[in-house]
């Protein structure tokens, strides 16, 4: 198992209730998972204990076996490296070049002062020009960031993301700010990459069609805690009324 989650719960500094509570979720490699739930569900939450943004109160996330929570600095410099983001906003710096963002996600990889310096391997260099290839952006390698559209952006923020040679990307609303037609081409070279490198994914999505489209798997959460999880063709009408249940 690539990651285990056991009896997960997790609340924030004087919240009335928790974010998540007792929540279970294994993943293997190259599965490809989506979360739905509401606003507040705790989507969000969950991707933070998992790269350890947030520390549960209770629970266990491990990683190949390893706790975690326990991790010594250098185990979890590689299990940072293992686990690559992608992110909303995309978090690219817009006055970079494209190659010099993608660049960044070798940062793991590298002796700590070699990015003062700006300077990268030939080999580094070599990986990000493959890896701006597969993601369909070699002719913008010279461009700055902020000249792309979302739907590029968010294929550089892929890109940079392989960079780490990852074993699994989590994304938290991925293409939330992009139109329909370019949410789906950005998750379809997901699941392709995916399924070329055996990479899992787990992205939080809000849009059910395209989790039907992008997962194998569907979690979905409900005030903390799983009301769902199994195939992406099990999610009918009655599951998603307990997953979006009407407001009271
Ligand atoms: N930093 C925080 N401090 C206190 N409470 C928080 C914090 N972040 C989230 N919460 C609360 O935890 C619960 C779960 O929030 P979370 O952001 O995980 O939900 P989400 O499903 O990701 O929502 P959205 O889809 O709106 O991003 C909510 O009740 C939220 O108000």
């Amino acid at each position: 198992m690539l990651l285990t989650i056991d009896n997960l719960t997790m609340r924030y500094p004087r919240a009335e209730s928790c974010a998540l509570d007792n929540v279970a979720l294994n993943l293997t490699a190259g599965e490809r998972v989506a979360v739905l739930g509401q606003s507040g569900s705790g989507k969000s939450t969950l991707v933070r204990c998992i790269n350890r943004l947030v520390e549960p109160q209770s629970g266990r996330v491990a990683w190949d076996g390893q706790d975690v929570l326990g991790l010594k600095p250098e185990q979890l410099k590689r299990y940072r490296r293992d686990v690559g983001m992608i992110f909303q906003n995309f978090a690219l710096v817009d006055r970079l070049d494209v190659l010099h963002n993608v660049l960044v996600g070798s940062f793991g990889r590298q002796p700590w002062w070699r990015p003062l310096l700006g300077r990268y391997s030939a080999e580094e260099v070599a990986m990000a020009l493959d890896a701006l290839k597969r993601v369909g952006m070699s002719d913008k390698a010279a461009a700055r960031a902020d000249r792309l559209s979302g739907g590029q952006r968010q294929r550089v923020g892929i890109a940079r993301a392989l960079m780490q040679k990852p074993r699994l990307i989590l994304g938290d609303e991925p293409v939330s700010s992009l139109d329909p037609v370019i949410a789906r081409s950005v998750l379809s070279l997901l699941r392709e990459i995916s399924e070329q490198d055996s990479i899992a994914v787990l992205l939080n999505l809000h849009n059910v069609e395209l989790a039907r489209f992008f997962a194998h798997r569907i979690v979905g959460i409900h005030a903390g805690r799983i009301v769902y999880d199994g195939p992406a063709d099990g999610l009918t009408n009655e599951v998603l009324a307990r997953v979006y249940p009407p407001e009271a």
